[in-house]
């Protein structure tokens, strides 16, 4: 997953403004989110469609993200159209075709319709060789919107060879996430290519809330709904950063108070770390919402860093399950643990992440020491060039910050020059942090252990970030030590 740009999230309500949709008869509905790796083909629609059938009297809202890597197939069309003038959706068009056929369901004519759109969007690019954020945004749309008439299509099917649940076969219905009253607002005016620094609007909630009471008073259709896109005022197609098909699925239910959040992977749910970079990574029954949403920010891909807020806001647990073993229970993601949570943890170590790529920049002042106004002016100079910071340490006249640019073509030169009029700089672009979760009351035992850890290998730690959160330890180091510092650390917090 790449780390996206956070849309800037308006607040969920904290309690529910009415008693609209989700608990009107004590008996909250449920959302479950399954993502591109639980939709890969036909065998995985198989099985979600069990697994949202077996959940019927929980009354489920689904939010699918695009089949597979759709969405980087048809940002790879788009490029393609761009730069060579290639009209060519196939893999697009035999992903979705190939999956109906093997499901043995005719292919919808809604379906059918929108490859057809889409070849004539990809047509238009390559005459005009160009692709706007906003014409992107509009092709990367049909990943989810030809995922959920897909989805639906099956599952219809599906459901008549199906024991009928409380006497009822309850059919799906397609919806677009602006159906429902996802709203955001318009990127139009971002300088960022993808298009996708947008702002969920407040009346997003109270649109969902309103949408969903009428399910509430009577589930009549399972929705299922586009996850990662939305709508701004005008009508225009939206996108909420790569991966943000777990946002929509937490605005919704902080929307409706559902019971929970079911985010569907492929992975048995939250691990200690990335079970790609540490084979021994062991599955968390429990995390706080403060934990999962430093955890996630800080390089976990998991779940989307920005869906954890409007379900710790609304008070909306998260579990976090996978789709390929269902009967497995997966992580909860909850505001409080109990005092059983607790001891089971066991670690004074609750996860790791960690992300490369980082730029690391060391500005010292060449004005005098402790000069007013030096970091004032030095964040309206990163302000001014739209980089966000991520950790800082400052000392009387240094201040080293790191910037995650990873999804932005680098060129620092502008903030390089405007800096130096008062500091010199240096960049360091090939670094990476690695973030233990831990509790203020037992870091200063982790802090020892970790740097130990560090010096056996010789590594060179070039900053700590401490105290600023109440769960997070973060360490900056060279990019070409961090496979090996997280086996160690995981190692020596998670496997002893
Ligand atoms: N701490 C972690 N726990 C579990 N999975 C993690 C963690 N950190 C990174 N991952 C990775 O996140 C992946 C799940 O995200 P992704 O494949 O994008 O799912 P989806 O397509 O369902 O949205 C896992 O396969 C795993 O490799
Ligand atoms: N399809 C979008 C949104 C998304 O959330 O996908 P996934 O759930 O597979 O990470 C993407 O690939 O970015």
């Amino acid at each position: 997953m790449n780390m996206p740009l956070l849309p800037v999230m308006s607040s969920p309500p904290l309690t529910r403004q009415s008693s609209r949709a989700g608990s009107l008869d004590g008996n909250p509905m449920i959302v479950m989110k399954f993502g591109g790796s639980s939709l890969a083909g036909a065998a995985h629609l198989r099985r979600v469609a069990g697994i949202v059938h077996s959940r019927m009297s929980e009354r489920p809202i689904v939010v699918l993200s695009a089949m597979g890597k759709t969405t980087n197939e048809l940002i790879a069309a788009a490029e393609r159209a761009q730069s060579s003038g290639e009209v060519d959706i196939s893999k697009v068009r035999s992903l979705t075709e190939g999956v109906l056929k093997e499901l043995d369901v005719p292919v919808p004519a809604e379906v059918e319709g929108l490859l057809q759109e889409l070849e004539r969007i990809i047509s238009g690019i390559s005459l005009l060789r160009e692709v706007s954020g906003r014409t992107r945004d509009w092709v990367v749309s049909f990943g989810e919107r030809l995922s959920v008439r897909t989805f639906t299509a099956w599952y219809n099917v599906f459901l008549q060879s199906h024991e009928p649940c409380a006497d009822r076969r309850v059919p799906a219905r397609a919806l677009d996430s602006w159906q429902v009253g996802m709203l955001t607002s318009s990127g139009a005016g971002s300088t960022n290519s993808t298009f996708s620094q947008v702002e969920i609007l407040p009346e997003t909630y109270e649109a969902i809330s309103e949408y969903m009471s009428s399910l509430e008073l009577e589930y009549s259709y399972v929705p299922v709904v586009t996850g990662y896109i939305a709508k701004d005022g005008n009508g225009t197609i939206t996108t909420l950063g790569r991966d943000g098909s777990d946002l929509t699925a937490t605005i919704i239910g902080a929307a409706i108070s559902a019971k929970e959040v079911q985010i569907w992977k492929d992975v048995d749910g939250v691990l200690t770390t990335d079970p790609r970079v540490v084979k021994e990574a062991r599955l968390l029954t429990v995390l706080t919402f403060e934990e999962a949403a430093e955890l996630t920010v800080f390089g976990a891909t998991v779940v989307h860093p920005a869906a954890v807020m409007p379900a710790w806001l609304a008070g909306v647990p998260i579990t976090v399950r996978n789709s390929m073993v269902p009967h497995l229970p997966g992580t909860r993601i909850v505001s409080e643990m109990s005092e059983d949570d607790v001891k089971e943890r066991g670690s004074r170590v609750a996860a790791m992440s960690s992300k490369r790529g980082i730029t690391m920049v060391v500005i010292r002042s060449t004005r005098m020491l402790g000069q007013h106004g030096f970091l004032a002016h030095v964040f309206n100079v990163f302000k001014k060039f739209e980089l966000s910071v991520d950790v800082i340490a400052t000392s009387e006249v240094t201040i080293s910050l790191t910037l995650d640019i990873s999804f932005k073509p680098l060129d620092l030169t502008g903030l390089c020059a405007e800096l130096g009029t008062v500091a010199t700089v240096e960049i360091n672009q090939s670094m990476s942090m690695l973030t233990l979760i831990t509790a203020k009351k037992t870091s200063c035992g982790v802090l020892r252990e970790a740097f130990k850890l560090f010096e056996e290998i010789d590594a060179q730690v070039e900053m700590v970030s401490h105290g600023a959160s109440n769960v997070n330890v973060t360490f900056v180091l060279p990019d070409a030590i961090l496979v090996e510092c997280t086996r160690k650390l995981h190692k020596a917090f998670f496997e002893t």
